[in-house]
């Protein structure tokens, strides 16, 4: 993806120059990693926040979360690598103890019932700046097809992989069977996921191009 400035022409070619690489978008290597962690760290601040607008059911430990519209978000504007890190380093400050799930911490937050959404938080993001990458690596404004290929991606690597986590740790920890598991972790949640996973979409759509590029 970089290319050392050796590669670019005139202001470039200087020996300070080589130790900073240029990439694809042509800022030098500190610029791009100096937005990255800046970036990363709005998006972490971004999760956290979101993790707080959160409404219980009553009928299951599970809430109704802006978690996973942070997550589309963190993915989709950050590319893999900051969306990535923006969501691993808070689940991981959680672990050590650090009370920043809707002020809780520590491993009783990581290994609780909600234990198998938040490990799968990261890979979403991860998955989620994949797709968008590409999606993105080929134009900044979408066609339609590309708007339908970016709400997917959404849908599969947030949803469906925040299902995928949580809803068998939800029936072990909660000793529930499957079909129950469904019914308290995932079914009463899909409408407003989707409602997320639209709005994101059109998010992504319409504030990636106007970001620097992170990759
Ligand atoms: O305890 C936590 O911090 C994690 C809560 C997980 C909530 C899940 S994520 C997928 C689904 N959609 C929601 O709005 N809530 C659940």
């Amino acid at each position: 993806m970089e290319t050392t400035s050796s590669s670019k022409s005139n202001s470039n070619n200087s020996s300070s120059a080589v130790l900073a690489p240029i990439s694809d978008s042509g800022q030098s290597g500190a610029t791009y990693w100096i937005r990255g962690i800046v970036f990363t760290a709005l998006f972490a601040a971004l999760f956290i926040a979101f993790g707080y607008i959160s409404i219980p059911l009553g009928f299951t430990t599970v809430p109704i979360t802006l978690q996973t519209f942070a997550i589309m978000l963190a993915g989709g504007l950050l590319g893999a690598r900051f969306g990535f890190w923006s969501i691993a380093i808070v689940v991981i400050l959680t672990a050590f103890g650090l009370p920043l799930l809707h002020g809780n911490g520590g491993l009783g937050v990581i290994f609780g019932a909600t234990g198998g959404y938040i490990w799968m938080f990261p890979l979403s993001a991860l998955f989620i700046g994949l797709a968008s990458d590409r999606i993105f690596a080929r134009t900044n404004k979408l066609n339609r097809s590309q708007y339908v290929m970016l709400f997917l991606s959404l849908v599969l690597f947030s949803v469906i992989l925040a299902y995928v986590g949580g809803v068998p740790w939800l029936a072990y920890k909660a000793n529930y069977s499957f079909a129950k598991a469904m019914v308290n972790g995932c079914y009463p949640f899909l409408f407003g996921d989707m409602v997320k996973a639209i709005a994101a979409t059109f998010l992504i759509a319409t504030l990636r191009p106007l970001l620097p590029k992170l990759r």
